[in-house]
């Protein structure tokens, strides 16, 4: 049982790697499960989707209320999102594949609003991501000036500079005008470099 280990919050359960990448799958692993083993203990979920295919014994594979039981040759793709753990229910060791499967794109081009209302649904709840998102990085930035001793140490011209070129490389590969991006951070970055400033005169 050369290089099988127990995944965090299992019990009786080793599983070891038996291939990486390949596509649209993330990689596959092969679990031996002792007698009442199996986890995460608690549920967990994850963007990708798994494959379980059940070599010898049984599976259970717990979904919130629902239970999914699988038996040798059997097999159960389970979508990632969907809070899971899987245990082993035979009175002898379960040895089960796991292949981890990437979950599908949306194809943005695809999406297809049928209305203003949609439209703005969409745009509030990517604001809500947005703020979030904006929000954790202030909490970066906040700490820089802690580094930081002048007026000039909190412009760092070449630092945006860099930041500017990353995200107008990042826009193109996610079909963003480049534009908009470099203006959208820009803007952002002057209402930090403000903030900072502020910072740095009441120390
Ligand atoms: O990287 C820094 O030094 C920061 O203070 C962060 C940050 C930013 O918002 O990314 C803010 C101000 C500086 O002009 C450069 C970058």
């Amino acid at each position: 049982m050369d290089d099988f280990t127990t995944p965090p919050n299992h019990i009786h359960f080793v599983a070891k790697k038996l291939f990486g990448d390949c596509g649209k799958i993330i990689d596959g692993s092969i679990a031996y499960i002792e007698v009442g083993g199996g986890g995460p203990c608690d549920l967990h979920i994850h963007e990708y989707s798994h494959l379980f295919i059940v070599i010898s014994g049984q599976a259970q594979i717990k979904m919130g209320d629902i239970h999914k039981i699988l038996n040798p040759s059997e097999s159960f793709l389970l979508d990632g999102k969907t809070p899971h753990s899987v245990w082993n229910i035979a009175d002898k060791p379960t040895v089960m594949l796991g292949i981890s499967v990437k979950p599908n794109e949306t194809k943005r081009n695809d999406i297809e609003c049928k209305s203003l209302d949609e439209v703005r649904e969409n745009i509030d709840r990517i604001d809500k991501d947005l703020i979030r998102l904006i929000s954790e990085r202030s909490i970066y930035v906040n700490q820089a000036v802690n580094f930081k001793k002048t007026e000039s140490d909190v412009e760092a011209p070449k630092r945006v500079e860099q930041i500017i070129t990353k995200v107008r490389n990042l826009a193109k590969s996610e079909n963003l005008d480049p534009d908009i991006a470099e203006s959208v951070y820009r803007t952002m970055i002057s209402a930090f470099i403000e903030q900072e400033k502020s910072k740095l005169k009441e120390e």
